[in-house]
């Protein structure tokens, strides 16, 4: 289970602060405490990042009705007050890609792309200890809404990285693009899905990609370099109808039942090679889960059709074709009339390379190793946009800069504290000037 809001408090956060960071951000901790000390906490007490950070999470971007209109408002304003170019990208009626761009000084270099999704999961808000969109920051400095983590910080952390380095007068060879994408969270389908394809798309000549990744309760970052491909398969069984009060044979209900046990037993497999294995992280196995069970009209009516709706998510070294086959084989297995269906199904996993033959790694892991954070890369259990830059080309790391931080995105009272949140304004304000003054690749020559 995740950590229980009281929980996460225990988890202090000036302790977190290490290295060159720590002089950037100690202000802002001592800030915090003494925000704690004074009876007002006015919002001009505030750090104008944390300020800006709040006021994008009460932007009501949350499915299944984004106000999408009101977030690229935001953004064309953000692209205003930086003088940055923005470009609005209609990938489909209602859906808009938000390009901000800040040039870099060699335009013959690939660019470097920030992304960030601007649609939030719904909330059950009954469970939630604040107004999951009213951005309360409590005495502690933890700041309550959907998004906090997953990913209105990141989007934010972005921006305000590239206004400070700006700011202080910067200049780096690599253009770099800030894409605020829609959709994200119901699969990408009418965002980045549909962008990768368009020529707009195209002129950006994105060289690498930084995507979210997941908070880590312990002192280390997780970074994604790749992930596991979603197949959400509808299993239909058809049998013989009849009386509730006969032994009918072939039965809808009883082929789904062996079909279920299969796909169980299975998951029961991958479940003991993960827990067996400390080498293995969970994006490693492949997971499975029965999501929806349908069929049936009354208690005496045995039906003729029954269905069960499963959330597979395929490890990247897996072999699909084998994997469709096995999914075919215990369809089959079960008896006549078995069949499947895919609500989802992802064919191009990639990997982006984590180690130094890959200049772009080199220069990630370059600067947290210089500002001593430790990485823990992993594959992303679940999907993001990334799977649609990575099949495109466009290698990309997952990584939201948020340690000592407990795992709350989709969950009830999601939060970020605020001196995590700067911290990572700081590392990106590291990140970016490396990425972007990344010398020209063979290819680029
Ligand atoms: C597979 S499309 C849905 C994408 C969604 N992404 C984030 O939670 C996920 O379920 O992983
Ligand atoms: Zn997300
Ligand atoms: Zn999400």
């Amino acid at each position: 289970m995740l950590q229980q809001p009281g929980k996460a408090r225990s988890a202090s956060l000036p302790k977190c602060l290490t290295s060159p960071l720590r002089a950037s951000v100690s202000s802002s901790v001592k800030q915090l405490t003494k925000h704690s000390a004074m009876t007002s906490k006015g919002p001009e007490e505030e750090h104008p990042s944390v300020t800006l950070f709040r006021q994008y999470l009460r932007i009501r971007t949350v499915q299944p009705k984004p106000d999408y209109g009101a977030a690229v408002a935001f953004l064309e304003e953000r692209a205003r007050q930086l003088g940055l170019s923005c470009q609005k990208v209609e990938v489909a009626p209602g859906y808009v890609v938000t390009v901000l761009t800040w040039p870099g000084t060699n335009p013959t270099l690939s660019s470097i792309l920030l992304n960030s999704h601007t649609d939030v999961v719904p909330v059950f808000k009954e469970y939630w200890s604040h107004d999951p969109f009213e951005a309360f920051k409590d005495s502690e400095g933890y700041i309550y809404a959907r998004g906090a983590q997953d990913m209105k910080c990141i989007s934010i952390q972005y921006l305000e990285a590239v206004r400070r380095l700006k700011v202080e007068g910067h200049q780096f060879p690599r253009t770099i693009h800030m894409t605020f994408v829609p959709d994200e969270e119901v699969g990408g389908h009418q965002g980045m899905e549909l962008f990768v394809q368009r020529p707009e798309f195209q002129v950006l000549r994105a060289g690498f990609a930084l995507d979210e990744g997941l908070a880590n309760p312990t002192d280390a970052f997780t970074v994604f370099y790749s992930e596991r491909s979603p197949w959400w398969v509808r299993i239909t069984s058809t049998g013989r109808p009849g009386h509730g009060s006969r032994f009918i044979e072939d039965t809808a209900a009883e082929k789904l039942h062996k079909v279920v046990s299969s796909i169980l037993a299975f998951r029961e497999k991958e479940w003991q090679r993960l827990q067996s294995n400390p080498h293995l992280k969970e994006g490693a196995v492949t997971s499975v889960n029965l999501t929806k069970l349908e069929g049936g009209v009354a208690y005496n009516v045995v039906p003729a059709t029954m269905s069960a709706s499963f959330d597979f998510r395929v490890a990247p070294d897996v072999d699909l074709k084998a994997f469709e086959e096995q999914l075919q084989s215990w369809c089959q297995a079960a008896g006549e009339g078995v069949t499947f269906e895919f609500g989802q199904k992802w064919t191009q996993p990639q990997v982006t390379p984590t180690d130094d033959s890959n200049p772009w790694w080199a220069a990630f892991s370059g600067v947290c190793k210089d500002l001593n954070l430790t990485l823990e890369p992993e594959i992303c259990p679940a999907a993001t946009d990334s799977r649609y830059l990575r099949a495109v080309g466009v290698p990309a790391l997952g990584f939201s800069p948020m340690n000592r931080t407990p795992v709350l995105l989709h969950d009830h009272d999601e939060r970020l504290h605020e001196a995590v949140f700067l911290r990572g304004v700081d590392i990106y304000t590291h990140l970016l000037p490396a990425l972007a003054s990344v010398p020209a690749l063979p290819s680029e020559s």
